[in-house]
């Protein structure tokens, strides 16, 4: 079996190496595809020795499975250009945000689609991944699937589109809200005094630590805050002023702007296959 990665950047390097990794396949049956010859020469000359291939006339014909792992806006020229070369056996997985299934079918002119919405904590092997098949992929296909997806960490199998538009909210923008929570306290604590490093340390230990316990048992995040809380203390302090400027509420916002715009792009992609 033959996995191509289109689109070698974050994600599609995180995939490459993280498969690479795991042994899964023989190194010959992991091949690369990005458009950008400086790229594709930066990784023919890396130690990792992947198998890099210059035109898509050379590697999409021969792959069991694609992954397409560039821009959304890019999806539409790219399969314009995938289109004649593909046959009904191929499987895609997408990780494009917002991309529906049936764009991806209608566009390809195939019916085995997987879209999956993975994070970037996958390049740790931490990644979170939901993902949805379509009817036509089979139970085996299924199964290398998500022996494929979880190289990178855990994965959850969802059953509609919408729950990927909302997991994007969720896991896979969700990281860039953990580190804005960590520069803003990394900024009080430099106004405090801190040098630079002592901030980091402090903050990212703080994290670090609070994860380890949160996933220790089965506590609630509110038990938590309780048990860091003495009454008329200094943490009461800071969840009060956290509460009084509503702070729960503006994450919620922007969760479910990362949602809405899920959805918006899979509203631009189908409209641009329209046109
Ligand atoms: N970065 C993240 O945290 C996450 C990204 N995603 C999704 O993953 C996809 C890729 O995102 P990144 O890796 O961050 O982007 P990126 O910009 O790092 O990589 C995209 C790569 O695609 C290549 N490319 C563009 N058009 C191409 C074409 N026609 N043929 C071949 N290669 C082409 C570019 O040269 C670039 O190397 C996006 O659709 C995004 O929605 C999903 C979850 C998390
Ligand atoms: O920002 C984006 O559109 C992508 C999808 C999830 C994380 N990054």
């Amino acid at each position: 079996m033959k996995v191509l990665v289109i689109g070698a950047g974050n994600m599609g390097l995180t995939y490459t190496s993280s498969i690479a990794k795991s042994g899964y396949l023989k190194k010959e049956d992991l091949i690369i595809f990005d458009k950008s010859l400086e790229l594709r020469e930066t990784l023919k000359k890396s130690t990792e020795n992947y198998e890099v291939y210059d035109t898509l006339e050379d590697c999409l014909p021969i792959a069991d499975i694609i992954f397409l792992a560039v821009k959304p806006y890019h999806n539409d020229e790219l399969m314009q250009e995938m289109r004649a070369m593909m046959n009904d056996q191929q499987l895609v997985i997408s990780i494009m945000a917002g991309v529906t299934i049936e764009t991806i079918q209608n566009g390809l002119g195939i019916k085995k689609v997987v879209r999956a919405m993975p994070n970037l904590p996958a390049q740790v092997g931490k990644g979170m991944t939901s993902y949805l098949a379509a009817p036509e992929i089979s139970r085996i296909e299924l199964w290398m699937v998500e022996d494929l997806l979880n190289t990178t960490g855990k994965s959850v199998r969802v059953d509609s589109q919408m729950f990927i538009d909302a997991s994007t909210g969720i896991s896979g923008s969700g990281p860039a809200y953990v580190f804005y929570f960590m520069e803003s306290m990394m900024e009080a604590a430099k106004s405090m005094g801190f040098s630079d490093n002592d901030s980091k340390v402090l903050v990212s230990a703080t994290f670090e630590g609070a994860i380890e316990l949160f996933n220790k048992n089965k506590l609630s995040p509110d038990s938590w805050m309780k048990r860091v809380s003495s009454k008329g203390g200094t943490t009461q302090a800071a969840l009060d002023s956290l509460i009084d400027n509503n702070v729960q509420q503006l994450i919620h916002d922007a969760a479910y702007a990362a949602f809405n715009r899920a959805v918006e792009l899979g509203k631009e992609s189908t409209e641009l296959q329209e046109k």
